[in-house]
């Protein structure tokens, strides 16, 4: 690769490039041109031309594209609920219907769905916004759903300390879709509870009850 293309690369992705030296630099540069001749070579094994006008740009597209579905990587998304507030609230918060996009560690293939995230405060409450963009984080990984789940709710449990954290997600998997066992109907829930969660179903109740309504917003 020509010096002015290594160039570019490094300026398109400041994000991956931009913290490290320059060892670490040149070979984050020969691992995204290893993988761009990969692609290149899996569009010719597939049965097409990687030279024709729409394919050409591809493996480039596909870096870019594999570079946002990670971004989770390169943050540490429990680091966004050290915003808290001192609120004397002692009851259920629950931000629901959180949207996520991620991607299946096994297929490489998108799953999305929300993820609905529940605690009981003991002295600290976070900022709404900042569940959700610990949720990003976490999704943008290589992911299998229960795992995504579960660092879901030890963040909230470890930086919060609340009474009870109960985290639900509700996904659809692509690689159960258009390839495989081709189930576009299947959807799956998965649930993490800690605390009075864990010890009350009462408490596990009222979460569920207010997820039963649909949301009117
Ligand atoms: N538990 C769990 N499994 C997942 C998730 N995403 C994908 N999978 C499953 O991972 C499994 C991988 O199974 P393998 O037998 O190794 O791979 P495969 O031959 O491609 O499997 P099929 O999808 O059944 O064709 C499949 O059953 C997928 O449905 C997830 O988030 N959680
Ligand atoms: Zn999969």
């Amino acid at each position: 690769m020509s010096f002015n293309e290594q160039k570019l690369i490094a300026q398109k992705f400041p994000d991956i490039f931009e913290q490290d030296d320059a060892t670490e630099i040149h070979r984050k540069i020969d691992q995204s041109q290893h993988f761009m001749e990969a692609v290149k070579g899996l569009i010719e094994l597939c049965g097409d031309d990687p030279n024709r006008d729409g394919l050409i740009e591809t493996p480039y597209r596909v870096l870019k594209a594999f570079l946002e579905y990670t971004e989770g990587y390169r943050e540490d998304p429990k680091a966004h609920l050290l915003k808290t507030f001192d609120v004397n609230h002692q009851e259920l918060v629950l931000v629901r219907d959180i949207e996520f996009y991620s991607m299946c560690e096994h297929h490489f293939a998108p799953f999305f769905g929300v993820a609905h995230v529940g605690y009981i405060p003991n002295e600290k409450i976070t900022g709404l916004s900042k569940i959700a963009r610990m949720v990003e984080g976490y999704a943008k990984r290589f992911q299998v759903q229960e795992r995504l789940t579960t660092e879901i709710a030890e963040a909230i449990e470890e930086i919060l300390q609340p009474k009870g954290t109960m985290v639900v997600i509700e996904a659809k998997h692509m690689c159960m879709c258009g390839r495989g066992i081709k189930k576009s109907n299947a959807s799956t829930a998965t649930s993490s509870v800690r605390g009075i969660f864990a010890d009350r179903s009462e408490t596990r109740a009222e979460f569920l009850s207010i997820l039963q309504r649909p949301s009117v917003l």
